[in-house]
């Protein structure tokens, strides 16, 4: 698959000696929408800003379709929109104007045409002549997206889109981002919202303290490090797992009344029924049987968790 953003063995230390970004070598795939998840402090902003411009890199390289975003600064900036994660708009200014003004910003011609499919994509057209000041907080964060596109870029970078947003807004937010993939734009977005990125991404890149940890498909991710547990509750506690159930992988719960069977859902054996069979043989009842799958965030957490036992050992 082309890449349209290619990451080379980046590194990032701040003024403060901080060391933000750890050799990141990262390729973004055009048309796809990529999550960067990572916990506060990661490295996730900086990342962002460093491929916007924003911050200057310590060392590697970084092109944005083609273009280096050192050496070629202007064309590859051309090519990126960013939706920074604080709202920040002439409050006085109409919608129109503020996102016309945008596309000058880089340098483009007038073009009212883009400008108002930009507004009508994102809803905005019947509010193109209303002050900002008079837009509600989810049509002040459309305009910040439709400024981020006005200039026609072809890659879209969302900075917390949906942080503080109500459930139904981030919906709509959601079913708005799907939208200008439709089109072709290639979005980057981070979020602490492991269920946006479950409910988006095409890819999913885990960032923690400066290391890209993991860059993986979201399903192929979730088929590879989820698994399945069914939960036994139990009619009488067990004072440990039976030794004849040994070679299952069984956990007994402290307080010997819930005994829990990890597997792994991709198996089309699962050992189920074999368990359940065992477990009538010895004579131990159970009242209620639940299964649940991990989710994204499981696999999330587990993996930020084990890094984190890695740094302090
Ligand atoms: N200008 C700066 N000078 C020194 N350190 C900085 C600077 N900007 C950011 N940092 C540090 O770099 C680290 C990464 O910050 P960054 O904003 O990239 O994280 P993030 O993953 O975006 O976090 P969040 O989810 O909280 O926005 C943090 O520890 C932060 O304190």
């Amino acid at each position: 698959m082309a890449s349209i953003i290619e990451i080379q063995n980046l590194n990032k230390t701040y003024d403060s000696g901080f060391q933000a970004l750890k050799h990141i070598d990262l390729d973004i795939h055009q048309g796809e929408i990529f999550a960067l998840l990572g916990p506060n402090g990661a490295g996730k902003t900086t990342l962002i800003s460093i491929i916007c411009g924003i911050v200057n890199p310590t060392s590697g390289m970084v092109r944005a379709d083609g273009y280096d975003i050192l050496s070629e600064y202007r064309q590859a900036r051309s090519k990126i929109g960013l939706v920074p994660q604080e709202l920040s708009t002439d409050a006085f200014e109409t919608v129109w104007a503020t996102v016309n003004f945008s596309r000058g910003l880089f340098g483009k011609a007038p073009n009212p045409e883009h400008i108002e499919k930009v507004l009508r994509d994102l809803s905005l057209w019947e509010k193109r002549d209303s002050k900002i000041m008079m837009l509600s907080g989810g049509m002040k964060r459309r305009v910040m997206i439709a400024k981020a596109l006005s200039h026609e870029p072809k890659i879209l970078f969302l900075d917390e889109p949906t942080a503080g947003v109500d459930v139904e807004l981030r919906r709509e937010m959601w079913q708005m981002v799907r939208g200008l993939r439709e089109q072709g734009v290639t979005i980057i977005l981070t979020t602490h919202y492991i269920e946006e990125a479950e409910e988006m991404a095409d890819r999913i890149g885990v960032i923690n303290k400066g290391e890209l940890m993991l860059v993986e498909g979201k399903t192929s991710l979730m088929q590879k490090l989820g698994k399945k547990e069914l939960r036994l509750a139990l009619r009488e506690p067990l004072d440990a797992v039976p030794a004849d159930l040994n070679d299952h992988s069984l956990a007994l719960s402290e307080d010997g009344y819930e005994l829990v069977y990890s597997f792994d859902s991709q198996q089309e054996h699962t050992g189920i029924s074999e368990l359940l069979r065992k477990l009538g043989e010895q004579g131990i009842d159970y009242k209620d049987l639940r299964t649940r799958e991990s989710s994204l965030e499981d696999i999330f957490v587990n993996l930020v968790h084990s890094n984190d036992d890695t740094v302090a050992g």
